[in-house]
């Protein structure tokens, strides 16, 4: 956490904070003083004037007292709160341009617990720190000494009373640290099984699996309850506590007190002082107490942060990019082996192929069989284990990755769409596109028409795209994706969500396209018939290239290829065979 702290707080504010909280509990030990004064000169001596400047003093000194406090609380609020912010923002870049291979480590459901959760436990004990840390320790040192100055007799007693403090915080936090513990690994478990519950909401419906993710959703959420009732039992159990001791205290110092009053060794105000002061001194005890649970807390979040921020990330552009050598579009691979982190066994192997501007190149094959490994390597979002891959001409690994990316337009086999306008996605494709080039993008992808009829351009995009069909999303997908002004355009099975007419027309209007045709288009997919135009067909089976030449050659003498091709035919799947 002080690794965080240090990055994220601002050093003078915290200075601040910790300059107004001394003036603010050097008010509240001084306060006592003034009261025991107030007594002992003004009342016990009737004198009026005493009693008035000692009642102004004592109101100024509250007042100053509050402004300290305003400002402590103004810039311990503010500083934690913006840690926060500045956590989650540095989180938010570091997870955009980290590699897939390295998010993988982590899993989505835990990235988000340590953007929220993580980063609130972080705030909350930063507040604290900045407030009791510092009023704490001044406090207890502070009322101490002068309790001490004001009767080291009566002294023993609120140590005795800090004794039996001692042990019930002790024995309270030694069953509730733990539990805190507890508590935040069962948040974690409660948030996964409801992420996984809300986005498989439909598979469970259709599989009538409702009472059995409800019953495992319980299971975890009486757990969390059961945790969270012992946790906040034995925390309250504090205040009340406390509230018993330090009545006790009061009654032994009141007891003690009243003897040495009448043997004359303590005046009546200094008494009350002392109250206050055992008071004090016991509060402060607690605060210190209760920091010492929730820093450990705090300390384990800050943790997982900053396993997120630290991690390094294994795709990095080299120390001298180059830009791509040649104005003509081309992809090749050459020898390409990949594997996924430790795996042993490769999921794509010696894969060779080029392709100049205007050809397409297909991938097909049977799931799991690497396609989509293969064109996520194009874009870096994994680097390959051997071998190479050019593009125009220019190793990519030599490139900055933002210039990669400028020569790459790609869509994913599922479509990604962000909540705003269609307009607002399409730009992603180009942020300088007029109305007229995002309306031949979306015609081209067989969108305009049912964007024209939900309202044009300015028709709202739902979360997840969720207003529009599985169709819809991919042609929208698409057209973001022909928007772009690119030299290799990837696309990873984005015609399976779409209908057999739909497809041969889009494809169709592809092969009219200019910009299109002066690129390189590679085409993941399952169907012959979204791959028979392709300039060559990969077939790619267990990682391996087992088939390569065009629709006529792979359909006279691939068994492979001949297997997809009679499986679709039966079917009656494929419009060309
Ligand atoms: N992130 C990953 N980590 C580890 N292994 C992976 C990962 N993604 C895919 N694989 C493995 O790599 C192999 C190829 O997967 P890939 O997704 O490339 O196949 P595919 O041909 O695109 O399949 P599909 O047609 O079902 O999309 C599979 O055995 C899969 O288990």
């Amino acid at each position: 956490m002080i690794k965080l702290a240090k990055k994220y707080l601002v050093w003078w504010a915290v200075v601040a904070a910790v300059l107004f909280m001394v003036v603010q509990v050097s008010c509240d030990l001084y306060l006592p003083t003034v009261t025991s004064n107030l007594i002992d000169k003004g009342v016990a001596q009737n004198d009026i004037n005493y009693i008035w400047t000692q009642g102004l003093k004592m109101l100024g000194v509250a007042f100053i007292g509050v402004l300290a406090a305003g400002g402590n609380i103004f810039f311990a609020a503010t500083q934690s709160q913006k840690m926060g912010k500045k956590i989650r923002s540095a989180l938010y870049r570091k997870i955009i341009y980290l590699a897939d291979q390295d998010l993988d480590k982590f899993g989505d459901a835990s990235l988000i617990t340590r953007n929220t959760n993580d980063v609130v436990q972080i705030q909350n004990v930063m507040i604290q720190v900045l407030r009791m840390m510092v009023m704490a320790p001044i406090m207890l040192v502070g009322a101490m000494v002068l309790a001490f100055v004001k009767s080291p007799h009566l002294t023993v007693v609120f140590l005795c009373a800090l004794g039996v403090l001692l042990v019930s915080v002790f024995v309270i936090m030694s069953f509730a640290g733990p539990l805190f513990k507890k508590l935040q690994g069962q948040t974690d478990r409660l948030n996964l099984v409801f992420r996984e519950g809300l986005t498989g909401v439909r598979v469970i419906r259709a599989f009538n699996r409702d009472q059995y993710e409800q019953d495992r959703f319980d299971k975890y959420n009486n757990k969390y309850a059961k945790t969270g009732i012992r946790v906040f039992m034995l925390t309250s159990l504090m205040f009340p506590l406390m509230t018993f001791i330090l009545s006790g205290t009061n009654v032994g110092i009141v007891w003690f007190g009243a003897k040495m009053i009448s043997t004359n060794s303590l005046a009546v105000g200094n008494l009350v002082s002392f109250m206050t002061y055992a008071t004090q001194i016991l509060i402060s005890f607690m605060m210190l107490s209760m920091l010492f649970v929730f820093i450990p807390r705090a300390q384990a979040s800050a943790s997982r942060i900053n396993e997120v921020l630290d991690v390094n990330d294994s795709i990095v552009d080299a120390d001298e990019t180059v830009e791509p050598k040649s104005d003509t579009a081309s992809l090749s691979f050459d020898h390409v082996d990949f594997r996924y982190g430790d795996s042993k066994k490769l999921a794509l192997q010696d894969i060779n192929f080029s392709a100049k501007a205007g050809q397409t190149v297909a991938i097909i094959g049977e799931t799991g069989s690497g396609k989509s490994s293969l064109v996520n390597l194009i874009p870096r979002l994994y680097d390959v284990s051997n071998g190479e891959i050019k593009i125009d001409d220019t190793p990519i690994k030599d490139m900055s990755q933002k210039e990669l990316h400028k020569l790459i337009s790609i869509t994913q086999q599922k479509a990604v769409l962000f909540t705003g306008t269609v307009k607002e996605n399409m730009m992603y494709g180009n942020e300088d596109a007029t109305d007229d080039e995002i309306w031949h993008a979306l015609e081209v992808a067989k969108a305009a028409d049912f964007v024209k009829e939900e309202g044009g351009l300015d028709t709202r995009v739902e979360q997840n795209g969720d207003n529009f069909s599985g169709g819809q999303k991919q042609r929208l997908a698409i057209a973001r994706t022909i928007l772009k002004n690119a030299d290799v355009y990837v696309f990873d099975d984005s015609f399976s969500a779409l209908d057999f007419k739909t497809d041969a027309e889009l494809r169709q209007a592809l092969n009219k396209d200019e910009k299109i045709q002066s690129a390189v288009t590679v085409i993941v997919a399952q169907r012959i018939s979204t791959v028979a135009d392709a300039d060559v067909i990969l077939v790619l089976n267990n990682g391996k290239v087992v088939g390569s030449g065009t629709h006529a050659e792979l359909s006279k003498d691939n068994p492979y290829y001949r297997a997809i091709l009679d499986s679709q035919i039966k079917k009656g799947d494929d419009d060309r065979a």
